[in-house]
């Protein structure tokens, strides 16, 4: 009724300007400027982005309501121009299962001799630079991308002419996903669009990136009937969802779109997160050389004497496994988790949220709450090392790869591709800084959340 609608409690909102709604607060560091109001809003907070009501969740308990009690009901994806216009529609559940399906833990394992491939040749591509100042990010976004590449459509990114097309495609694609696009919030803005050159650059990348991606397909179905794939060798992507596609697997047949949406998806939410943890880990190396030494210890003692480490090494390294957790603890690349919305009315906590309202969770603010963390701005990795708190989706305090059914599928994948790189660097390299250079922490936020400035070090050889 009229009167129980008036009486139900909404959460606090910053007051809100007309049109706008509270977009002039969001700053170009959305989860800083959101941690900031809910300090002064409380943990939930409602706001509006154009005419789009959005909840903002920064506690534990709204947290784990939204992503595990009630995610069936967050489960729906805000509807984006970007995607649903141009990159084969929105996703959905059966979307997710057949991502789940290509990053089971079995698997990821299939894949470890590409992941030792790939950190070997970026060992080789940094010993080649001793002793000069080198860009760290590209030795580190260089050999993510060809792990992901090489897993998703069994090839490395960069490879041949078309190769570097698919590069400056997903390049481009990465900067477009990261543009505000003020026609989602604000409709009837949308022919901005059309004027600011948005649409026809979205345009373009999407028919490029589909036939890059048509080609591929046909490649493999062409070889695929001209070869048996033997039962043990690990198949990448496209060779799956094509068993897929056919109906092998699941009885089913999967949809050329919706295959096409995964390998895309893959290369778009795989390759940045996981180098951006990588860069801020060597980063945070690099500034505290106390946690530098202690893995270096760690990694000389579980492996004396090896020329090369490898992922049976990693088991019992729980001090590296405390340095990949805070740094996600003080980095989460996608801090504010992928927008899902309500698809009917429900309770968080004491309020009210309505029907079709996006919610955000802020993961980096939960990150620095000083009510769940000593010393939240301290990068202490020790914080971990006696304590059962994990990545996993299990401690909402700690949720870099989100939880719960819509968590991440790559995040077995990213850790161990994390854990492999940081371990084989310390292993063969002393790193330091330039001379005189200060280390620049600004983050700036596109698709994800990075360092500004690329990492520059200079890497010496260890002496066995
Ligand atoms: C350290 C690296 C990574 C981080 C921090 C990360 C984090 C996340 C987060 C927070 C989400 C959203 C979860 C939610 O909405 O609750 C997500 C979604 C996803 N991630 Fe990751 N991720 C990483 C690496 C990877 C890798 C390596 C892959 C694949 C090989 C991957 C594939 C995906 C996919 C397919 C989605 C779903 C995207 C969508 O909703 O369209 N991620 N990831």
């Amino acid at each position: 009724s009229p009167s129980n609608t008036q009486t139900r409690l909404l959460p606090p909102s910053p007051t809100k300007l007309p049109i706008i709604g509270n977009l002039h607060q969001l700053g170009s560091l959305p989860h800083r400027s959101l941690h900031k109001l809910s300090k002064k809003y409380g943990p939930v907070m409602l706001l509006h982005f154009g005419s789009k009501p959005v909840i903002v969740a920064s506690s534990v308990d709204a947290a784990r309501d939204i992503m595990k009690t009630l995610d069936l009901v967050w489960s729906n994806r805000p509807k984006s121009s970007f995607a649903d216009g141009h990159f084969y529609g929105s996703k959905d559940v059966v979307f997710f299962c057949y991502v789940l399906h290509l990053l089971s833990n079995k698997r990821v394992q299939s894949y470890r001799h590409v992941r030792e491939e790939e950190t070997s040749n970026m060992i080789d591509k940094i010993r080649q630079h001793c002793d000069s100042v080198m860009n760290l990010r590209d030795v580190l976004s260089g050999m993510t991308n060809n792990i992901i590449s090489r897993v998703n459509i069994g090839r490395t990114y960069n490879e041949g002419e078309s190769g570097i097309a698919l590069k400056a495609y997903l390049e481009e694609i990465l900067l477009l996903a990261g543009v505000f696009n003020i026609g989602d919030y604000i409709p009837w803005l949308k022919w901005l669009n059309k004027v600011n050159g948005l649409d026809t650059r979205v345009k373009k990348v999407a028919k490029g990136l589909d036939a890059f991606l048509e080609r591929v397909i046909e490649e493999r179905v062409i070889r695929n009937k001209n070869t048996e794939h033997s039962r043990d060798e690990a198949k990448d992507f496209v060779d799956v969802l094509l068993e897929i596609q056919n109906g092998k697997e699941t009885g089913f047949p999967l949809q050329r779109d919706t295959l096409k949406a995964i390998l895309l998806d893959v290369f778009v939410a795989g390759t940045d997160s996981t180098y951006t943890v990588l860069e801020w880990t060597m980063t945070e190396l690099l500034r505290h050389p106390r946690v530098m030494k202690k893995l270096e210890d760690e990694v000389r003692e579980l492996a004396p004497g090896k020329t090369e480490i490898t992922e049976d090494d990693l088991r019992n390294m729980y001090y590296l496994k405390a340095v990949i957790k805070e740094t996600l603890r003080l980095h989460a690349p996608v801090p504010l988790r992928v927008p899902r919305e309500s698809m009917e009315e429900v309770k968080l906590l004491d309020y009210h949220i309505p029907a079709k309202t996006q919610g955000l969770v802020n993961a980096w603010a939960m990150g620095r709450d000083p009510l769940l963390w000593d010393d939240p701005e301290e990068y202490r990795p020790e914080r971990f090392l006696n304590s059962d708190i994990d990545v996993k989706g299990q401690n909402f305090e700690l949720i870099p790869f989100g939880a719960g059914r819509m968590g991440c599928p790559g995040m077995t994948f990213a850790i161990i591709i994390n854990e492999l790189a940081v371990t084989r660097i310390v292993h063969k390299f002393n790193l330091a800084l330039p001379k005189e250079e200060d280390l620049d922490m600004t983050e700036c936020n596109g698709l994800g959340v990075r360092r500004k400035l690329p990492l520059l070090g200079v890497a010496t050889p260890r002496s066995s």
